[in-house]
């Protein structure tokens, strides 16, 4: 009698179904990248994009997955040969999972620094990319002293130049975390390392798209049901993807144009796009939407009077504030943006966008509030509702999340003054904006956050 696979590995590639297999054999599969940060947005974004462009031109881009801290999925990726699978949700062809083969081996930060430190110093490893959310770039992040520590380790191997790649939601992130990098290098005496670094290392921008929402129970039921095999290290997202990059690798790069990214000698354009005309968005269905007791993007969205609410604020206030891509229009761009957070299936819950504002806000939103041109109305009720969300209650009395590497400093004082004045949290260039803001303030506070949208319709 056959025995069912219990658990996805490598011996289970062969039962699946054919539609669900990798698009390459993980045993060809050579280590030339290393990623820090292995949570769902690497394995849903640029794992896809690098087995797809491994499929088509080849290269020995397999990429070790490291994670900083919590270890649960480095452990799951090892009990799995480092497989794991994507549930799209939604789209055309309904619920549907793929099994992508393009990590060669995974390692834990915290509990063997050593280990990153080779990896990084490895002449075959000629690309280190980064998802580690906005917080990390902030000075003194252990973050930053770990790639240093594994770049000063590369530099006295003389094991060649590298790329540093950030797909990290942050304006030029490339040139921030080349910034924040030689920050901390300024920190400590390795002069001989500044100059070996400015020689051997590029830090291309890129801007990344795709909503993937944290893996919940109902992910890895979807994966097992589509699968026929437990896969503990799925992750669900939505069909759109997109990566447009900054053409600047110090030592190759896999041909990842032939997965369908773009790129560019300047990706700025595109980033402002995005952090303003859709994760700005993004963080308006959670603040208001999360106050209102919704609990998912999409619920939020549902609320009377959020959808014109949003296209207004895209259409006047975003697009005043930006020059898109050539032959971009802004108001389509958020059309297909709302079309995209409409997603029931996602589940993308209110409190993971929500979280860690006053790394998010300023270059989603307060962009906008303080750009040139503007005439904040929405853009000042957005920064509104997340102030009224670090207060921690919804509007029917629930308790709200204020996850924030500054949560102490909001608490201690939420006032307006302090959150959005000279030396604040989240400082407005102009004071008029704190007046507006403390309006809406006065608004959601009284009426709460449906009425206050409604009202905008
Ligand atoms: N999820 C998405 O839809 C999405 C889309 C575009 C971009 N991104 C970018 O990817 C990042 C990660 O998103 P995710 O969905 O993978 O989240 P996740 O929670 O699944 O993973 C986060 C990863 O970052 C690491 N991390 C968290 N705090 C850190 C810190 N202070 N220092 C170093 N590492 C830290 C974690 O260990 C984990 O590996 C986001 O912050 C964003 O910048 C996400
Ligand atoms: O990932 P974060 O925490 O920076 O932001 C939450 C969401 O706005 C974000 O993940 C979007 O889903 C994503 O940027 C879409 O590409």
């Amino acid at each position: 009698m056959a025995v069912k696979q219990l658990r996805l590995d490598r011996t289970a590639l062969s039962s699946l179904p054919s539609e669900c297999r990798p698009a390459i054999d993980p045993a060809d599969l050579r280590t030339g990248m290393v990623h820090l940060g292995v949570g769902a947005f690497h394995r849903a974004h640029q794992a896809v994009f690098t087995e797809a462009a491994i499929a088509a031109s080849g290269g020995d881009w397999g990429t070790v997955g490291v994670a900083p801290s919590s270890r649960s999925v480095v452990d799951a990726l090892a009990a799995q040969d480092n497989l794991f699978s994507v549930v799209t949700l939604g789209g055309a062809d309904g619920e549907r999972a793929r099994v992508v083969a393009a990590l060669t081996g995974t390692a834990h930060a915290a509990s063997d620094p050593a280990a990153v430190t080779a990896l990084i110093a490895d002449p075959a490893v000629r690309i280190i990319s980064l998802t580690v959310t906005e917080k990390a770039y902030r000075p003194g992040a252990a973050l930053l002293r770990l790639l240093l520590t594994g770049l000063a380790a590369r530099a006295a191997a003389d094991a060649g130049p590298i790329t540093l790649l950030s797909c990290d939601n942050l304006p030029a992130n490339g040139r921030a975390l080349r910034a924040a990098l030689i920050g901390e290098l300024a920190t400590t005496e390795q002069s001989s390392l500044a100059e070996w670094f400015e020689q051997q290392v590029s830090c291309p921008s890129s801007m990344v798209d795709r909503i993937v929402p944290a893996s919940t129970v109902a992910t890895l039921s979807s994966a097992r049901r589509i699968l026929g095999t437990a896969d503990l290290a799925a992750v669900a997202a939505e069909p759109f993807r997109q990566w447009v990059i900054e053409d600047d690798f110090a030592a190759g790069r896999p041909d990842w144009a032939a997965a369908g990214a773009t790129f560019t000698s300047d990706v700025t354009d595109w980033e402002h796009l995005k952090l303003r005309g859709l994760n700005g968005v993004h963080s308006a269905l959670a603040y208001l939407g999360a106050l209102a007791g919704r609990e998912t993007i999409a619920e939020a969205l549902d609320l009377p009077g959020m959808r014109s609410l949003l296209r207004s604020y895209v259409s006047g206030e975003v697009a005043a504030s930006l020059a898109p891509p050539d032959g971009v229009s802004v108001v389509d761009y958020g059309d297909t943006v709302l079309e995209r957070f409409a997603n029931p299936q996602l589940g993308h819950r209110t409190w993971q966008v929500a979280m860690d504002g006053s790394q998010k806000l300023p270059q989603r939103v307060v962009s906008v509030v303080d750009a040139d041109g503007v005439e904040p109305q929405l853009g000042t009720l957005i920064l509104a509702a997340w102030a009224q969300f670090a207060l921690g209650r919804s509007d029917d009395g629930g308790e709200l999340p204020l996850d924030d590497p500054r949560a102490a400093e909001i608490r201690a004082d939420p006032t307006t003054a302090a959150l959005f004045g000279p030396g604040g949290i989240l400082p407005l260039a102009d004071p008029a904006h704190l007046v507006a803001v403390q309006r809406w303030r006065d608004e959601l506070a009284s009426h709460g956050a449906a009425e206050v949208v409604r009202r905008c319709l």
